[in-house]
């Protein structure tokens, strides 16, 4: 029987994923495999956009394990058109070429805002070849906020400056997974010798490392052989690596050696800016008020975002209606509901009370001295970011004031969020506790 590699590739990820996703996402896909790479011919857009958003990484790791790395993988609309004789092994690729990088995640598309804008320069020095001031470059932050996009975006970087540079990008679960193939084979040399002769590491989540002794050993190895030799290294992790525990002290210390830059959950214009531009370059029609309403509820991660936007794309194109506010409620209508229990006023008013320690009567009372006034002005300018309360609703909802108290509030706290640096830390603190 004709065992192709992607018949190989599927047999491989059908242990990994479930079966329901490899018929409906895997199966009506058309590998072709020519010199340049992998094209992975889709049936449709819907199963393109879910091939490339989900499952990239899935065949990307299964061809890496099967020892055939394609220089780059495609995921096209089409199929029956290409000639499927060139569905051969490159089994010629160097396994130095291991470029697999995702040419979408570039700094040019990413957006920027408060929450992420340290960590942007950042990468974009750690991307100057020139610039061994921050190696190694640490990227922490919680889920969805942009890391690994951050971390390839210096890999693409560099290779667009020097094609011929060895890159490449690891997650710390399948650099365990490789070593523990070597130790089974007994290739522990080839896969060192690999790893070390490397122009960049870019090694993700790397509190997957944790308990894992042998391999932090080994990655401890690669890391000083790759510091030394002054070749660039960006890492990521879900949280301060101090805080990851079962990680050895030593790889921790190694880890702080350069810069550790944190991603933040982006505030919401920066979460439209990024729904707007993820819309554009998917080629949807997305009016802005659709993203603010959007981008109101799904606060906490990008990746959320993503999905929402993916999800009304499908629905748009299986009803055939134009993408409105209306719409959004009702095609995202679990969603967006799991995000809205999460924040309401009365939540808002518990959680600014006990921040600043005072009784919540006193934040919905009448006095007016500046310390129950100011948290009561934050409470409501949280109250009008967070939830989809009207300005009389909240005014109703702190006391029964006027809507036009709600409206002085959101502006003075505003105000003072761009000159008070205790003001703006007391906010984000407030709307992070609100909603992670
Ligand atoms: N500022 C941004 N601009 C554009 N896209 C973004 C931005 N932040 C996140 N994204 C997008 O959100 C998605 C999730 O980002 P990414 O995978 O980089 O997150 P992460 O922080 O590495 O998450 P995890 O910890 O789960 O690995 C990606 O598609 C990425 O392109």
């Amino acid at each position: 029987m004709a065992d192709t590699l992607w018949q190989r590739c599927l047999t491989h990820i059908e242990a990994r994923l479930p079966e329901k996703d490899i018929n409906l996402w895997l199966r009506p896909l058309e590998a072709d495999f020519t010199d340049e790479g992998l094209d992975l011919m889709a049936p449709n857009e819907v199963v393109r956009d879910q091939v490339e958003r989900e499952l990239r990484t899935p065949i990307a790791n299964a061809l890496n394990d099967l020892g055939a790395v394609p220089k780059r993988i495609r995921v096209l609309v089409g199929g029956g058109q290409k000639p499927r004789a060139t569905e051969s092994e490159p089994a010629a690729a160097p396994p130095t070429s291991r470029h697999n990088l995702d040419s979408r995640y570039t700094f040019e598309s990413f957006v920027q805002g408060k929450s992420n804008q340290i960590a942007r320069a950042a990468a974009e020095q750690a991307a100057n070849p020139d610039n061994m001031a921050y190696n190694p470059l640490l990227i922490y932050g919680g889920v969805g906020l942009g890391k690994t996009h951050l971390m390839q975006s210096v890999g693409n970087r560099l290779l667009d400056t020097n094609p011929r540079a060895k890159v490449a990008y690891v997650r710390s679960e399948h650099f365990v997974n490789e070593m523990i193939t070597a130790i089974r084979h007994n290739r522990m040399d080839r896969f060192k010798a690999h790893y070390r002769s490397l122009d960049a590491l870019l090694i993700d989540d790397i509190q997957f490392f944790a308990n894992k002794d042998r391999s932090q050993e080994e990655f401890f190895h690669t890391f000083n052989s790759l510091l030394e030799s002054n070749q660039r290294i960006v890492i990521t992790c879900d949280r301060f690596p101090k805080e990851v525990e079962g990680l050895e002290d030593r790889l921790k210390s190694r880890f702080s050696w350069g810069l550790s830059v944190a991603v933040e959950p982006p505030e919401l214009e920066t979460r439209v800016a990024i729904m707007l531009s993820k819309a554009d370059y998917h080629g949807i029609t997305l009016p802005q008020e659709v993203a603010f309403f959007i981008a109101k509820r799904v606060r906490s991660n990008v990746r959320d975002l993503e999905g929402a936007l993916h999800r009304l794309k499908a629905s748009a194109q299986i009803t055939g209606t134009p993408i409105t506010v209306d719409f959004a409620k009702q095609a995202l209508h679990d969603m967006l509901a799991v995000y809205d229990r999460l924040v309401t006023l009365e939540n808002i008013q518990r959680t600014v009370a006990e921040y600043y320690k005072m009784r919540l009567a006193d934040l919905l009372g009448k006095k007016r001295t500046r310390s129950v006034a100011r948290p009561r002005q934050i409470a409501m300018a949280l109250a009008k970011e967070l939830t989809n309360h009207s300005l009389p609703e909240i005014g109703q909802g702190f006391g029964g004031r006027d809507h036009t108290t709600v409206l002085h509030a959101c502006r003075k706290v505003k105000e003072l969020r761009e000159t008070d640096a205790r003001m703006e830390e007391d906010y984000a603190n407030l709307s992070r506790i609100l909603t992670s």
